[in-house]
């Protein structure tokens, strides 16, 4: 809808025509629920919730927190299975997933299906670091119960994940044109015909869909809803293409001088499609100008950057990814080590250069010149070894040979070169991981330079690129999709090699592991998380990626956890054991859930069997946050935010500061990092922080660090902002303890005042 964005701005308000008369309201649902149980749940647009939200802890809101009464998730449910119960379509699909968008707060990365859903607007990145799927979704995707999609192929699917992103950035802009062309308001429609209305306008204004498109819209109401709902959607529908060709489409008024400021948020927020409370706050904090840069990069489509592996080199990617389409280009902030990704990111992630780490264990064995052999028997019987040598790939050294072994499940073994020359082979095949089919090995081909191909059956015989890039069997793990201002908050933090470092709020782990790759193998990462699943990915990741011997992982708050260390590190000083004791038995505890996944944490428990640092030379304490600047990525979480709640995360943040604090070294140093843009998240902590800890001093990012001075604000904080930056939005400061001063920061207590009772 970019030229809906355009003309908010600078048109005046065009003349609206008095709402027309409207077909009476429609009949509700045939098979409705009884009338006690029809009231509305919670618009999440609309009314704000009334009932008192519930202690904002950081973790992932379980599914009905929020207070969803159970008669409104059954008439969710009634809804869902009409839905399911139509031929699908993209349309039809689509209205499912903004349905369990706005009224199940499922996330607009994840309903398409993602990681790995097939489109640039569903990437896994860290814009999805605060949040999981629910309960419920994770258990509807683990039972395959998403009946919505199948039957789709590939491209309806990306064109169901852009529709659902683009009419979710849309959603206010898109009711207030629905609303003046009905004379309705949304809230008083049933959810399904909401959804309707929405994709229906959207794809009027933006796609200019031809007006006989209406009539898709209207069929779907009648089979979702009845015929009164379809009425409506007729309606509505065509009112906004009359409006349309007649050029007095609505707009929302355009501030002028007179405005009042909280007209002009008003105005401004509907036109952009945003909260007017967040564009209030930020006209404030950053001016009218700057903000209405903020708004038109929200509602952009998002780029995407990636992290090499150190031994890739970014220019020699790009290059091999030109091959594939893929524009790409080492980064400007940080060129070593990030390309950033201006267009079909879904190709790099189906080349399997990157790995999600949220999917299957994947593991590789790149086996060159003569100690190779293929696993693959059928590409075997049917001559693709031939073909491959007689081709002069291999030869030539484009293309090396990797044979992959994908398991399915928690048992995977990892063949390396040596291991194979060995007789792996055959301890792989008697093992039975193959034949239970809980593994399936793939043989594949990786070409450098723009030759390929690929040895795998199917797609051999079509000599297809098509069939590589939706493949996805060529995953070396070796990038990582994380944003450059991401990377910066890790170059800020300049982890060194031999160091302890504490990732005080680790998960899903994209700093945990670039700081790895930045200490090269030595020292050690302890990555504290309160999400117990989460950190068991990151330590799949760490294992994939090589730094599962100096990356431990350990499920707790940090409110509790770093009160522990600091009794621990009381009583060792005086001889007492207990808190020793207390310690171990937690490692022990960690060691035990780490090793009930499976042998691929296995590879990340080298470093548990040492005792934990009860003090650390540096802490990154990368706190959960709103998330207000990744809004470009995660099209819903606008809607989802409240101000409430950036309040309640305020709180957690003091509170996680001070305890992040109690475990840095004397001398050392703190990093407190978010993705906000709310100076309540960002510089009023560190004032306060500041305030109550003065053995504590922000010290600007010195010339080593190799940011750019352009990122660095005024008080020497490292503060991203994507309207200037062009990257998502990140603030973070480098806070160093005074080295003189040997106890904790003192203040931790009065923090989290029941960890410490807890501890007695
Ligand atoms: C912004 S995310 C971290 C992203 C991560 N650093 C990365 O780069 O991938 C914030 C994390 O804080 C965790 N968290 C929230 N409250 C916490 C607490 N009290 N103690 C420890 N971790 C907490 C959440 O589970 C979430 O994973």
């Amino acid at each position: 809808m970019q030229h809906v964005a355009q003309i908010a701005w600078h048109r005046a308000a065009a003349p609206c025509t008095a709402p027309p008369r409207l077909p009476p309201p429609p009949r509700r649902l045939l098979a409705a629920p009884p009338a006690s149980r029809r009231t509305k749940w919670p618009n999440r647009f609309y009314p704000r919730r009334q009932q008192p939200l519930p202690e904002f802890t950081g973790e992932a809101e379980e599914e009905g927190a929020w207070g969803q009464p159970e008669e409104k998730r059954d008439e969710m449910q009634l809804w869902m299975d009409r839905l399911a119960s139509v031929q699908p379509t993209e349309r039809s699909v689509a209205v499912a997933q903004l349905l369990r968008i706005e009224e199940e707060g499922a996330f607009a990365g994840l309903v398409g299906g993602s990681p790995g859903a097939d489109t640039d607007e569903a990437v896994p990145s860290e814009a999805e670091a605060e949040e999981e799927p629910s309960p419920g979704q994770q258990r509807r995707r683990q039972e395959g119960d998403e009946p919505w999609g199948r039957g789709l192929d590939p491209r309806n699917k990306r064109a169901v994940t852009d529709l659902v992103a683009s009419v979710t950035r849309w959603r206010r802009r898109l009711d207030y044109i629905i609303e003046a062309c009905s004379g309705r308001r949304m809230a008083d429609l049933d959810a399904p015909l909401r959804q309707i209305l929405r994709v229906g306008a959207l794809e009027l204004i933006e796609k200019q869909a031809p007006s006989h498109s209406v009539n898709e819209h209207v069929e779907l109401a009648k089979q979702v809803m009845h015929k009164g709902s379809a009425g409506v959607a007729n309606f509505v529908l065509r009112e906004i293409v009359r409006r349309q060709e007649a050029g007095t489409l609505p707009q929302p008024p355009a501030p002028t001088k007179g405005t009042s400021p909280e007209e002009a948020a008003e105005a401004l927020a509907v036109g952009a499609s945003h909260p007017t409370w967040l564009v209030a706050g930020w006209l404030q904090q950053y001016g009218p100008k700057a903000t209405m840069e903020l708004l038109r990069w929200n509602n952009r489509k998002p780029h995407y950057a990636v992290r090499l592996a150190p031994e890739l080199d970014p220019a020699a990617v790009c290059q091999r990814l030109e091959g594939m389409r893929v524009m790409a280009q080492p980064s400007h902030y940080l060129p070593r080590e990030f390309i950033t990704v201006q267009n079909n990111m879904q190709a790099l992630l189906s080349s399997g250069l990157i790995s999600s780490g949220k999917g299957q264990v994947q593991v590789s064995v790149i086996v060159i010149g003569s100690h190779w052999k293929l696993l693959n028997d059928a590409a075997w019987r049917e001559g693709s070894r031939e073909a491959l040598l007689s081709s002069g790939l291999i030869s030539s050294g484009k293309g090396q040979v990797q044979v992959s072994v994908i398991v399915i499940g928690s048992h995977w073994k990892l063949l390396n070169d040596a291991a194979w020359r060995e007789g792996s082979r055959e301890a792989l095949l008697a093992s039975g991981l193959i034949s239970s089919g809980k593994g399936q090995v793939q043989v594949s081909v990786i070409v450098i330079g723009s030759h390929w191909k690929l040895l795998n059956d199917a797609a051999w015989r079509e000599g297809s690129r098509q069939a590589l890039l939706a493949s996805g069997l060529i995953s070396s793990g070796k990038g990582q999709v994380q944003d450059e201002a991401a990377g910066l908050v890790v170059a800020l933090l300049d982890p060194q090699p031999g160091e302890d470092l504490l990732d005080a709020c680790a998960a899903p782990g994209g700093k945990t592991l670039f700081s790895a790759a930045r200490m090269q193998g030595q020292g050690s990462i302890l990555a504290l998380d309160i999400g117990r699943s989460r950190l068991a990915a990151l330590r799949g990741m760490a294992a994939r990626q090589q730094h599962g011997a100096m990356v431990s992982t350990h499920a707790a708050d940090l409110r509790d956890f770093a009160p522990m260390l600091a009794q621990r590190r009381r009583q060792s000083a005086v001889g007492g054991e207990d808190a020793q004791q207390e310690v171990q038995e937690a490692q022990q505890g960690e060691r035990e859930a780490a090793e009930a996944h499976g042998s691929a944490d296995d590879q990340a428990g080298d470093s548990r069997s040492k005792p934990w640092p009860t003090q650390f030379d540096r802490v990154l304490l990368d706190a959960p946050c709103s998330g207000t600047g990744v809004l470009a990525k995660r099209a819903d979480l606008r809607w989802r935010r409240t101000p409430e709640e950036v309040e309640q995360m305020a709180g957690l943040q003091g509170q996680l500061l001070a305890a992040a604090a109690s475990v840095v070294k004397p001398g050392g140093l703190l990093v407190y990092s978010t993705c906000s843009l709310e100076a309540v998240e960002n510089q009023q902590q560190v004032s306060a922080f500041l305030a109550n800890h003065p053995d504590f001093s922000v010290e600007p990012p010195p010339a080593e660090t190799g940011i750019p001075p352009k990122c660095v604000s005024p008080e020497g904080y490292l503060l991203m902002l994507p309207h200037v930056h062009g990257t998502d939005g990140a603030f973070a400061v480098r806070l160093r303890r005074r080295g003189d001063s040997d106890g904790g920061s003192g203040s931790v207590a009065g923090c989290h005042s029941h960890a410490l009772q807890g501890q007695g």
